[in-house]
């Protein structure tokens, strides 16, 4: 099925009308296309949180409409009309504390599907494998969530909105709070459901390793505008670019060009460090050949 996400010249202007009015978007116009992996990128206040909450319609847009598949959001669209978007729409939200109310890890899991119709066995194979993906230790289902560590907060999080079995996931820094081996285990994760289920994937974030790693196309946001819309590869070959928004240099990026500087040039530019590292050992072993 698709859902594209479509912006269409959308604007949102928080507390308008009054002295704290603040134009957090401007103009937004956008196309994510149904089953791609896109990250949204900018300094802290350019506005990315405001504009995946469009997407869920959790915001509306003060001016502009944003549809999703065939349907269409605008500030007039009653709350009604949107349950069956808010069902296909997984959104993690940047603090899992926000997203975690109930008793038990376990209660918690379930009450996205369970509040759409899901009882029984079926709930509770639902929500085993949402926390199966995403590692969650069984012995802390029938735990409080408020009694967890940060990471395994956020890992609740997000196996409560994957037991929704969701057509786009919307994720708003999602690896805070988790350790490394941790963050990488999440965005795989979330790569493997891009690749293997075609979820749309829209992930805020503002490490550009992992951006650059597992992005199909990048858009970066500035004063509440996009600014670019490109393939990691062009965006984090801009050096210039980068500076000037204040985004970080992906390493695999800084590597590739301090080997370029001291004369190893690879055969392309890897954003991912596996694939980097592969790069620069077929080139040690065609040297030696050469030799
Ligand atoms: N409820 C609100 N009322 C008024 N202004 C708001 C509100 N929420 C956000 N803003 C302002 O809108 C701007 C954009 O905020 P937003 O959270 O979308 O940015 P962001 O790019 O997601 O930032 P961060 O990277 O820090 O999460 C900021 O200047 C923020 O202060």
């Amino acid at each position: 099925m698709d859902n594209a996400i479509l912006f269409k010249n959308v604007s949102h202007v928080y507390q308008e009308n009054t002295p704290l009015e603040f134009h957090a978007l401007e103009d937004v116009s956008l196309k994510i296309k149904s089953g791609s992996f896109v990250s949204i990128i900018g300094k802290t206040g350019s506005g990315k949180s405001t504009l995946i909450k469009h997407i869920n319609a959790l915001l509306k847009p003060t001016s502009g409409s944003v549809t999703i598949g065939d349907k269409e959001i605008t500030s007039h669209t009653n709350n009604k009309h949107l349950k069956p978007l808010r069902q296909k729409i997984g959104m993690v939200f940047q603090f899992p504390e926000q997203q975690l109310f109930a008793e038990t890890v376990e209660e918690d899991i379930a009450f996205g599907p369970s509040n759409f119709g899901v009882t029984g066995d079926e709930l509770n194979d639902t929500v085993m494998h949402a926390a199966e993906l995403v590692h969650l230790d069984h012995d802390l289902l029938k735990k409080s969530p408020f009694d967890l560590s940060g990471g395994q907060k956020r890992r609740v999080a997000i196996a409560g909105v994957l037991a929704m079995n969701p057509e786009i996931l919307v994720l708003d820094e999602p690896t805070a709070g988790l350790d490394l081996e941790g963050q990488q285990y999440i965005l795989d994760l979330i790569r493997r459901l891009n690749r293997e289920e075609n979820m749309t994937i829209v992930l805020v974030s503002h490490q550009m390793d992992d951006v650059a790693k597992y992005s199909d196309r990048v858009v970066v946001m500035s004063g509440g505008k996009v600014v670019k819309k490109c393939y990691p590869d062009e965006l984090f070959t801009d050096v210039d670019f980068l500076n000037k928004y204040d985004l970080q240099v992906p390493e695999t990026v800084k590597i590739t060009k301090d080997l370029a500087d001291k004369g190893v040039t690879l055969d392309k530019l890897s954003l991912d460090a596996d694939e980097l590292i592969n790069g620069i050992i077929n080139k040690l072993r065609n040297e030696d050949k050469d030799e």
